[in-house]
């Protein structure tokens, strides 16, 4: 990229979250990733170059090392003409979603991350010329144990944290309506759960699903506050892809056999080996933990229907990058509430050494010896700082594991299979090249721990309140089927 003769003209609207905004070429296969701040509260040049620069090291480092090498894009810091950046935010200005206009795009400092379209392109050195689809999953909190344990007149059941989380954010208005969907059916590795997720996605996208036709999102909510997706017009895009020569009429039939090709062909894809990384490789305690069954989602509760109330063991493929990433998931060995003191412990330790802030890395360099502490996963706390902080790295590591994203890059193979460069994956009338990445790896803050203490309270006061009033208009209606909760025991 020629960083001196930029147009604005060449570059779209792509899409954003909380704390980036990402557009991409018109030609290339490449996007520009600005970083987004509350309008009072402008950085320094050298803190936005500072905090990019990190998120590269931090990626290549740690997240390329745990998830492998071709998951992981790290992109480069690239230094843009101001001129360029202003006339970029006017343009793209009026595409952005409402929601997320509290905050501004960064216009000031010039820098951003530039690194490939992973909504294109399926590796770095191919630039493809075929239709691409592009499945964007955000797979959102799935900690092996965590969640609420609830005690009912006759038995223990488990609601796992992102259904406590979500049914506390659709009763604070943050989400429309709670979704069936559960990463721990996702994290199974059971086809028919896998299955049963990916569904429950596309029936409520919310901010966990998007899907791209060549580089344009097709369907999933670029807002919160957007309208249901229509699932017979997603079938009509998807239609060429899963059944290319087929007449295969419109209708509701139709609609349903391209969904069930989708998500067959994304479970395929999810369980499949991916390369090296040695995520697989952390050690853990005498008993593995892994995904169990919540009751909050329908599948879970039908299972726990057919007396398969004991927790699976998680049959995903080693290999796989959900596997990965779950392994990443779980260094917090702590949950918050076991965190926190020891959050505190620093924080102690810094307001007597505030000079120390640096050697201790809070706020990296993310090197390989910020790497290599976080593979220590000893739970025996000495009271010493160093323990504290390990924990502390290691639960921040954990949580950017259950926020990022996995992109898979579909594109339909060409007659002579045998010359594909990448791994292929068939459905039941085609075949695709495929790709899988991780997006959004940026370490969460340290001040982060704090907002999630609070959060984690909020969300404990809420279901002990909700289910102890028996609130029937906040309680969501899957939690009003069963019988009702005599007391929320614990997080755990
Ligand atoms: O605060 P939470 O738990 O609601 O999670 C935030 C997410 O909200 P969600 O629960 O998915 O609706 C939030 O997602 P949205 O912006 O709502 O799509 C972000 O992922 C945010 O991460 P960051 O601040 O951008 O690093 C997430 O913040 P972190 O807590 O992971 O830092
Ligand atoms: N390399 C990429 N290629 C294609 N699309 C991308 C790329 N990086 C980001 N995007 C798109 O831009 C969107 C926003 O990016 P990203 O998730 O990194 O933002 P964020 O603000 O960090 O998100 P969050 O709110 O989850 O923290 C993504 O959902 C994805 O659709």
């Amino acid at each position: 990229m020629d960083e001196g003769k930029m147009d604005e003209n060449e570059w779209r609207y792509h899409g954003e979250g909380n704390k980036s905004l990402v557009v991409a070429h018109a030609q290339r296969c490449v996007v520009l990733r600005f970083l987004k701040f509350p309008p009072s509260r402008k950085k320094t040049s050298e803190e936005v170059f500072q905090h990019l620069q990190n998120i590269v090291d931090f990626s290549k480092n740690v997240m390329k090392e745990f998830l492998g090498e071709n998951s992981v894009h790290c992109g480069e810091v690239v230094q843009l003409p101001l001129d360029f950046v202003k006339q970029l935010c006017l343009k793209i200005q009026s595409e952005r979603p409402e929601s997320r206009c509290d905050k501004d795009l960064d216009t000031l400092s010039g820098y951003a991350l530039c690194l490939p379209n992973l909504a294109r392109l399926q590796t770095y050195r191919f630039a493809e010329h075929r239709p691409i689809l592009c499945v964007e999953i955000k797979v959102s909190l799935c900690q092996g144990e965590g969640g609420l344990c609830c005690l009912l007149p006759h038995k223990l059941i488990f609601i796992c944290s992102y259904a406590c989380q979500y049914g506390f954010l659709v009763a604070t208005g943050k989400w429309k309506q709670i979704s069936k969907y559960c990463p721990l059916d996702l994290y199974s590795g059971n086809k028919q759960r896998m299955h049963f997720a990916l569904k429950s996605l596309l029936q409520e996208a919310q901010n966990n699903l998007k899907i791209f036709k060549n580089g344009e999102l097709i369907y999933g909510c670029a807002d919160a506050r957007s309208p249901a997706a229509d699932w017979n017009e997603l079938a009509h895009h998807l239609k060429p892809f899963f059944f290319p020569s087929n007449g295969l009429a419109g209708g509701p039939h139709c609609t349903r056999a391209v969904i069930r090709e989708l998500v067959r062909v994304i479970t395929r894809v999810l369980l499949s080996g991916s390369d090296k990384g040695r995520a697989g490789a952390l050690r853990r305690g005498p008993a593995p933990r892994g995904p169990r069954v919540c009751e909050a989602s329908p599948f879970g509760r039908s299972l726990r229907r057919q007396g398969k109330n004991s927790p699976e063991c998680s049959g995903l493929p080693k290999g796989c990058l959900l596997y990965k990433t779950l392994q990443v998931q779980m260094l917090d060995l702590l949950d918050i509430e076991g965190l926190y003191p020891l959050y505190r412990r620093v924080e102690r330790y810094l307001e007597e050494f505030p000079e120390e802030r640096k050697t201790l890395q809070i706020d990296g360099p993310y090197d390989e010896a910020f790497y290599q502490k976080l593979l220590d996963l000893s739970t025996e706390d000495d009271g010493t700082v160093a323990f504290a902080l390990t924990k502390v790295q290691q639960y921040r590591v954990a949580m950017t594991a259950k926020d990022c994203s996995i992109m898979i890059a579909l594109s339909p193979c060409l007659q002579d299979t045998s010359s594909e460069q990448r791994p292929v994956v068939p459905s039941s009338r085609s075949r695709f090249a495929f790709s899988v990445s991780v997006l959004d790896l940026d370490l969460k803050p340290y001040e982060s721990i704090p907002h999630q203490y609070k959060l984690d309270g909020k969300i404990v006061n809420f279901y002990s309140k909700t289910v102890l009033a028996k609130d029937a208009a906040v309680m969501p209606t899957r939690y009003k089927e069963r019988e009702d909760c005599t007391l929320v025991l614990h997080t755990v």
